[in-house]
């Protein structure tokens, strides 16, 4: 069965999350396409979509949710999972939750098989200077606090639920 794990970042973190995840759908067994959604990927010619997205200002990508509602029906109508990835989901106060992904969930009218918060990466180096300059007035924490072998392991997880 084939498989699209479509994503979009500004910093480069969801992309490499995006990757291990498909790595780990391969090893599963699943015929698994990466793909950037600035390359406007077609969710309809696949079995099962994957949707990842950074979080920027408490919201997923504006082209993530623009995705995933011109492609509703599609995602309605075969398995659906959603991973995030964020600064704050590095917060163990936060319990997994981000408020960025129960917004854009809140605006589906079809319930995802399987949704997961990551932490991703807060680096200067690869942001803009006006954003470094937001980012420090919040006094976000910076450094990698991405968890590739979590992401593998949530690959294996829902892997039979994609496969329906
Ligand atoms: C301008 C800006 C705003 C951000 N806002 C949030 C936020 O509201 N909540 C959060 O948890 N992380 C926030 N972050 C951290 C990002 O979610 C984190 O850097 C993530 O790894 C970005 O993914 P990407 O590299 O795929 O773009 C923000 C980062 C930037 C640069």
């Amino acid at each position: 069965m084939t498989a699209l794990v479509a994503y979009a970042t500004h910093s480069g973190a969801t992309r490499t999350l995006a990757e291990t995840l498909a790595d780990a759908l391969r090893e599963a067994g699943l015929d698994c396409d990466l793909v950037d959604l600035e390359e406007a990927p077609d969710p309809s010619g696949y079995d099962a979509v994957v949707l990842g997205s950074g979080v920027r200002v408490e919201s997923i990508e504006k082209s993530a949710a623009a995705w995933a509602t011109q492609h509703a029906d599609a995602l309605r109508t075969r398995p659906f999972a959603f991973f995030s990835c964020s600064g704050s989901a590095s917060d163990p106060a936060k319990g997994g939750k981000q408020k960025a992904t129960d917004a854009f969930l809140a605006t589906l009218d079809h319930t995802p098989v399987a949704t997961k918060n990551f932490p991703g990466w807060v680096l200067m180096d690869r942001i803009p200077l006006h954003e470094r300059v937001l980012l420090k007035s919040m006094r976000t924490p910076t450094g990698d606090f991405r968890d590739l072998p979590a992401v593998a392991a949530w690959g294996r997880e829902i892997a039979p639920l994609l496969q329906g």
